[in-house]
């Protein structure tokens, strides 16, 4: 656990760039820091490793006070992960995955083959290993900078807008992996972002920060996008924040019709109603326009595009396939993908009303 204590850091010039600040960072969560530029976050975080020191206060690392220990050790047990990684240009990248290991000591091949592993933990083929970091994409420098700081095995990891210099695509795949792995290493993670929605994804609480480093709300995303506390916190939250907090309610079992199928390769079927394809284990392929095919089934015939919603997934996921299908009936599946049945987004809001709170 990482706790900010009523720190506060006043910069020599007078800035205060962090005001008191109360704040809990759980023991294997992931804390998010979010909030405007200048509101503090980076400042918060060096706080963590002693980077910069606060002027007043104390931050608490489980029962010890950060400021009595010496830093060196302090950061023994923080990793640390900032935006372009950070990494040694002049060393290559298992080398510099290796650094910290080297420097405490651990043997040159022991550190070597416990960075290879890490390599391949974060997602990065071993293949790069004796490649330098300019050889190496954006995404794929963002790894290595993860593997490095995970490779003293650090319970608590800082991370400064790790992922914002790539781009949509690949932070979209960095952001999910992350997760993965946070779900096998169960780190206590303080990470700092300027953008909202990753902080709504990755955050199991979510810090919102004002300008002149005060807290405006700390809370679980699905609580943050339907409770703001503020007109603050709910500007930054941003539009269509009801919409999205559906995506934290999951919907139990979905209320499914049966839903006519054809298979790929039989006789196009008689009528004028969409038809679902499926495949030989009865997986969703798309939609057939009885009308403008004939023969036998063919993928060139099918309308594809909707999403599918799981059996156990969200509200959010359930609407989607309503309103994405070129039928407007949600398909859902299971967890194997395998059809289960179909929904109307009439249904779905039925649901939604039937699961909201009172006021
Ligand atoms: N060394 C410094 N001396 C004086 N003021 C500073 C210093 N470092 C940061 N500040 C100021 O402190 C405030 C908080 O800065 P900080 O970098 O922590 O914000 P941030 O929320 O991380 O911003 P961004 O999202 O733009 O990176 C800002 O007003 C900044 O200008």
């Amino acid at each position: 656990m990482i706790r900010f204590d009523r720190a506060t850091k006043r910069y020599p010039d007078g800035t205060v760039a962090v005001d008191e600040l109360e704040l809990e960072a759980p023991t294997g969560e992931i804390t998010v820091l979010v909030g405007p530029s200048g509101c503090g976050k980076t400042t918060s975080l060096r706080m963590v490793n002693r980077m910069i020191e606060p002027t007043s206060g104390t931050i608490w690392l489980d029962d010890t006070d950060t400021a009595s220990m010496p830093a060196h050790e302090l950061r023994r047990k923080i990793g640390y992960v900032i935006q372009h990684a950070g990494l040694f240009p002049h060393r290559t990248i298992v080398d510099n995955v290796a650094t910290v290991p080297y420097l405490l000591g651990t043997g040159k091949r022991e550190a070597r083959s416990r960075a290879m592993e890490l390599l391949e933990r974060v997602g990065l083929d071993p293949a790069f290993a004796k490649r330098y970091p300019a050889q190496l994409s954006g995404g794929q420098q963002q790894r290595v900078g993860v593997a490095r700081a995970l490779a003293a095995d650090p319970p608590v990891m800082l991370m400064d807008e790790p992922f914002s210099a790539v781009d949509p695509v690949v932070r979209d795949q960095l952001q999910d992996e992350f997760l993965r792995l946070q779900g096998e290493l169960g780190k206590t993670i303080v990470f700092v972002t300027h953008d909202i929605d990753e902080a709504i994804k990755l955050g199991d609480r979510v810090a919102v920060l004002r300008v002149g480093g005060t807290l405006a709300q700390v809370a679980p995303p699905a609580e943050l996008l339907s409770r703001p506390v503020d007109s603050f916190v709910a500007g930054f939250v941003g539009r269509d924040r009801g919409y999205r907090a559906l995506g934290f309610t999951e919907t139990g079992s979905l209320p499914t019709h049966d839903e006519p199928t054809a298979r790929l390769g039989e006789a196009v079927p008689e009528g004028r109603d969409l038809v679902l394809v499926v495949d030989g284990e009865r997986r969703p392929q798309g939609w057939l326009d009885p009308a403008s095919a004939s023969g036998a089934v063919d993928e060139s015939d099918l309308l594809r595009g909707g999403t599918l919603a799981t059996q156990g997934g969200t509200l959010r996921a359930a609407l989607d396939a309503c309103l994405s299908s070129p039928s407007r009936r949600g398909v859902v599946v299971d967890e194997q993908g395998r059809l289960l049945g179909s929904l109307t987004a009439r249904e779905v809001l039925d649901l939604i009303e039937r699961d909201e709170e009172p006021a």
